[in-house]
């Protein structure tokens, strides 16, 4: 099998197309996610839920654990990206949360929430190198990392009003702490999706890059920042920046999941999303 892979290096990342490269993570077997790390002990994770790592329960729940994997090995740093040039995640599966029971939606917002409380306050540094679309869920995803890093002519936003419901008040804080209170605000309520570099100006990224390479160097580059800061120093300041949210979210998790639930499982919520996913097959049959 010939696939395209991630060789790290202490100088940077390379694309390289080879088999036999570095240490693959063992502690998990994963059907969605692909785990590398180098000999930093930095880790590449990748998501490959052919065709557009739409965030199912199985899929945020791989996530999770290598999360925790990644805790237990002291993991040094964590690129995440995709498997895709053209979508990096197309959020949340539609399909769990459309004509879905209400468990069935709980548990996958549930697990989005211990997605969030994992990354978001992972004690190591965390970097998205997006590599294509990221609405919703997919930029939610890239919200928790530390740093954006997405390629040119892509789009990416939370997109949530288009489909009928609202993004819930932890996701709505977030997105005010990266961009701003009046640019959320005017994003939030039109279900703005930015391209890459109306992204950069407003702060939702933090870097173009022309292509996956020099997304995979940028994002090496910002690990490497650290490389001289004292690991506890660098830890107990990202703690004290993120307290807040992450407290709210954890000591409410039960709160927001059965809220989302509820708001989901409405009449005219289901039906926006069905007219929502009309509208996507439609856009894909005329552009055939
Ligand atoms: C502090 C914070 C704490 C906690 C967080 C709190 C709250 C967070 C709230 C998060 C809520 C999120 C809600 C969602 O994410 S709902 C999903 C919204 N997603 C979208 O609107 C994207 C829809 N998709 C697209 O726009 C395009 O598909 C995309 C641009 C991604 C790719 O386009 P492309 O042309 O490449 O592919 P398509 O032909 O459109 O799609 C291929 C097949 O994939 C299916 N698809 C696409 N997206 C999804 C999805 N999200 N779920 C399931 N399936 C999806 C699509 O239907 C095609 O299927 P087939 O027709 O081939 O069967």
């Amino acid at each position: 099998m010939s696939s395209y892979v991630y060789k790290t290096t202490r100088r940077g990342v390379l694309l390289a197309k080879t088999v036999s490269y570095q240490v693959r993570l063992c502690s998990g077997n994963f059907r969605h996610l692909e785990v590398l790390k180098d000999e930093n002990n930095v880790a590449i994770v990748t998501m490959k839920r052919a065709p557009v790592n739409s965030l199912n329960t199985e899929l945020l729940t791989e996530i999770s654990s290598v999360l925790t994997d990644l805790e237990e090995t002291k993991c040094s740093g964590m690129i995440l990206t995709s498997f895709s040039d053209k979508v990096f995640c197309s959020g949340l599966d539609i399909y769990e949360i459309f004509k879905s029971k209400p468990s069935a939606i709980g548990t996958s917002f549930s697990t989005l929430l211990e997605v969030f409380i994992k990354l978001y306050g992972s004690t190591f540094p965390t970097v998205a190198a997006i590599t294509g679309h990221a609405p919703a869920g997919g930029c939610v995803l890239g919200l928790f990392c530390e740093y954006r890093i997405m390629v040119q002519n892509f789009k990416i936003g939370l997109n949530e009003d288009q489909l009928g419901f609202n993004a819930p008040s932890p996701i709505v804080k977030l997105m005010i702490n990266t961009i701003g209170h009046r640019n959320a605000e005017l994003a939030l309520t039109s279900g703005r999706l930015f391209t890459t570099s109306q992204a950069l100006q407003v702060g939702l990224v933090d870097e173009i890059a022309k292509d996956r390479t020099e997304a995979f160097e940028k994002a090496d580059g910002f690990l490497r920042r650290f490389e001289m800061i004292p690991p506890l120093a660098r830890n107990f300041t990202k703690q004290s920046m993120r307290r807040a949210l992450l407290q709210d979210v954890t000591i409410n998790r039960e709160k927001y999941t059965e809220g989302f639930v509820s708001m989901i499982s409405l009449h005219e919520v289901q039906q926006s999303i069905a007219a929502y996913l009309d509208n996507l097959k439609n856009k894909k049959r005329n552009a055939h």
